[in-house]
């Protein structure tokens, strides 16, 4: 299968270079021409994956038309924030006879709309591409994934064969991928844990232990999936790769830009520092500010994303956050099991 991967950031890259070592013809867009120079210099992306050889086979462009002239499938591994500019984009040359695979790899939720980002890609595409999009999420950082690391991922589609011709395209001995029909409880879990990963950082970042992060990341998921069933996922997609598995990578590894951004923030950094420090995409920033209006529309309760949305975006003090999670009113652990049970 011919392959477009649209985006050359740390993701996008990783997932060229993987295809391509599974012999796929691939070629890879990015939208600097310069930046197009740089890897064919050099074999490598060294502004985002440095250290990882671009296989010779990769092809690489800067011309969205010609990358998709021939490609049977479209990866897209741009930033959440430039989706929907891309897909329209994208759209422009889409043929549905041709083009039999639209996979967003990105993990967030579009500001304003408050939509996943298969909704945003389904709406700016012709009814006839809709069965065609799948999602693929999980724990799964380009640094390793480029250094062939065994790693575990999930693709869902709303169609059973669209999901498994994703999980044929990537499939490799060091990547192994699961089909999951729940569309939203993949997208949702890739999204939100990011947000979770930014305050397990700042806990560390401010000197807090193992059970803190524990503390966080458990009554992190709570939330994710309090958010998730009532947006219709199934909660036991929460207990997989795209739940559990993809916060537990991330909240921590030294890899995740989510957690190192929160360290720099829990050190005493303010955002806008600790992004430029970053220099790659901090999804959890975006995101949190997306779900806490979501949550708050809705009536569900998501008190740690609350705390990451006062520290990130209404100045407080990150240690009064925890302190405010830890002196919340009295509550049960499985608030939505007891309460309907007689306890
Ligand atoms: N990195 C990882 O390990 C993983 C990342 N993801 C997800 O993949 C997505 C991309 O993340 P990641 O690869 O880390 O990001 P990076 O910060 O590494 O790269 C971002 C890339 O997107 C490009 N870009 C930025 N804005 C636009 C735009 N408006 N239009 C087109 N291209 C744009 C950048 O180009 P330029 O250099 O020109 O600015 C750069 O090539 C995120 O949603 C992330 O959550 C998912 C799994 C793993
Ligand atoms: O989603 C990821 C790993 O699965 C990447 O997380 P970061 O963006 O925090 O690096």
């Amino acid at each position: 299968m011919r392959v477009a991967v649209i985006g050359a950031g740390s993701w996008a890259t990783a997932l060229a270079v993987l295809l391509s070592r599974n012999g796929k013809e691939v070629t890879m867009w990015a939208r600097r021409q310069q930046q197009i120079e740089e890897m064919l210099e050099y074999r490598e992306n060294r502004s985002y994956l440095p250290g990882v050889s671009l296989p010779p086979q990769l092809r690489l462009t800067a011309d969205l038309e010609l990358a998709l002239a021939d490609a049977e499938a479209v990866v897209l591994g741009v930033p959440s924030h430039a989706v929907r500019e891309t897909i329209k984009r994208v759209a422009g040359f889409l043929k549905p006879q041709q083009h039999r695979l639209i996979v967003n790899t990105a993990k967030g939720l579009e500001e304003g709309s408050f939509l996943r980002l298969s909704q945003v890609i389904a709406s700016e595409l012709p009814d006839v591409f809709r069965d065609k999009i799948v999602v693929l999420s999980g724990p799964s950082h380009a640094e390793e994934v480029g250094r062939e690391i065994p790693t575990a991922v999930v693709a869902a589609a709303a169609k059973r064969e669209t999901a498994e011709a994703a999980q044929d395209l990537f499939m490799s001995p060091a990547f192994r991928v699961y089909t999951n029909p729940d569309v939203v409880g993949v997208e949702l879990g890739g999204a939100l844990k990011n947000i979770i990963a930014l305050c397990t950082g700042i806990s560390d970042g401010l000197g807090f232990g193992d059970n803190t992060k524990a503390a966080l990341m458990t009554r992190g998921l709570a939330e994710i999936a309090r958010l998730g069933s009532s947006l219709g996922a199934q909660p036991l997609t929460f207990a997989g790769l795209a739940g559990v598995g993809d916060l537990i990578v991330t909240c921590t590894s030294l890899h995740s830009r989510n957690r190192r951004a929160g360290i720099l923030i829990g050190q005493g950094k303010k955002l806008e520092e600790a992004l430029a420090e970053i220099k790659m995409v901090v999804e959890g920033v975006r995101t949190c500010k997306v779900a806490r209006s979501l949550a708050q529309n809705l009536g569900v309760s998501m008190p740690i994303t609350e705390q990451a949305y006062q520290v990130l975006f209404a100045g407080a003090d990150p240690r009064e956050g925890v302190a405010r999670l830890m002196q919340r009113g009295k509550t049960h652990e499985m608030e939505e099991v007891v309460l309907n049970q007689h306890w």
